[in-house]
């Protein structure tokens, strides 16, 4: 190994994504077959025996990439020089608890850890939130992190992309690859909208192909959107590989850029492209290219998208005010 590592930090190492993910990046898929790294683990310290119990079999797994692993409960410690922070441990919903409680408990992870980027990671660091509510708690992240170019504040929207694709190739008979062009817009939630206005099926347009708008109202759209809860409900676990699956996509996509011709979903600070207000954390379509993205423009947004973009736009702008009140941005 010649190049210097890579340092790589998850947060929520011990949990169900994490477990699905660090393999994936020790292999290499996650910056490619010739790009060594270095693991950090963060966990909350009852946690830690867990992680250590997962770089055990990191090392039982002698992957020829993986220069060490770090575990710690400590942010300074786990984005000291990190260049790649995929921020998946998050404080889950549970019963009774309000969307202001969640969004505060929340806050008491992102906020000290945004901090711990601005002030010990790389010049380079490149942030990915996978932990719920995602586009938000990158928004708490960044905010905490000024130092920080606000770019480089993420959040996940790969995974409903991929959803979207595999709902449209099935109805269309075409194959996941045939599709291009396809766009998540807004929240990872249930308002989000999964667009194929601009899609192509094999170099046609999508919407055209599919000529059903009723499918897309009442069947596409909430598929995609509920999927989180639908797989909850089958599981009794939310997604765990598919999700660590698209977060390999979502970084090694910002690392190695988008195919000529197409472009991906990701949920970036919004300039005010397409209306969204601009600094909260929307998905778009994104071109990627040199480790940087870029928002696609001029784009035509028929009246049906526009009112879906706007009512998901308007649940991350609730959610702003939200935190704002709670002073975490
Ligand atoms: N954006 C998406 O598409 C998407 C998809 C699936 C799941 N998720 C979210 O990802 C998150 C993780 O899911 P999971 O299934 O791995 O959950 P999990 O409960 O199995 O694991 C979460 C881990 O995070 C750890 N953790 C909690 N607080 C922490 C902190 N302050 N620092 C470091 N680690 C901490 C916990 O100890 C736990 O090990 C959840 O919020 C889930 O809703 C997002
Ligand atoms: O963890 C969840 O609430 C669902 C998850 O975000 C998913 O989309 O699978």
């Amino acid at each position: 190994m010649s190049r210097t590592p890579v340092n790589v930090t998850v947060t929520g190492a011990a949990g169900q994504i994490g477990y699905a993910l660090l393999f994936r990046i020790a292999s290499g898929q996650l910056l490619g077959p010739d790009v060594p790294v270095r693991l950090r683990l963060l966990e909350i310290t009852p946690a830690l025996k867990a992680a250590e119990g997962t770089a055990m079999e990191l090392d039982d797994s002698a992957f020829p990439l993986l220069s060490g692993i770090d575990i710690t409960d400590d942010p300074n410690v786990a984005f000291a020089g990190t260049n790649v922070a995929l921020l998946v441990g998050a404080r889950p919903r549970t019963k009774g608890m309000e969307r202001g409680d969640l969004l505060e408990a929340n806050g008491g992870i992102f906020k000290p850890q945004g901090k711990a980027i601005n002030d010990h990671a790389a010049d380079d660091v490149k942030v990915l939130v996978v932990g719920n509510p995602a586009n938000t708690n990158a928004l708490i992240a960044q905010a905490a992190a000024p130092d920080v170019p606000a770019e480089r504040f993420t959040a996940m929207t790969r995974l409903d992309h991929n959803r979207a694709l595999t709902q449209l190739a099935k109805k269309t008979g075409s194959a996941v690859s045939d599709i291009r062009r396809l766009t998540i817009w807004g929240n990872h939630s249930a308002t989000q909208y999964p667009d194929i206005f601009h899609a192509e099926i094999a170099g046609k347009n999508a919407a055209e192909t599919v000529n059903d708008e009723a499918w897309l109202a009442d069947d596409f759209i909430p598929t995609v959107a509920k999927r989180g809860a639908a797989i909850i409900e089958a599981r009794g676990a939310s997604s765990a590989a598919s999700a660590a699956n698209a977060a390999i996509d979502h970084v090694h996509t910002w690392v190695n850029g988008t195919p000529e011709g197409d472009w991906t979903s990701m949920a970036v600070p919004s300039d005010g492209s397409y209306g969204v207000p601009e600094g909260i954390i929307s998905s778009f379509p994104v071109t990627t290219s040199g480790g940087s993205y870029e928002i696609v423009q001029g784009l035509e947004i028929n009246a049906f998208s526009r009112t879906r973009i706007d009512a998901s736009v308007q649940e991350l702008s609730d959610e702003r005010e939200a935190v704002r009140a709670l002073g975490l941005i």
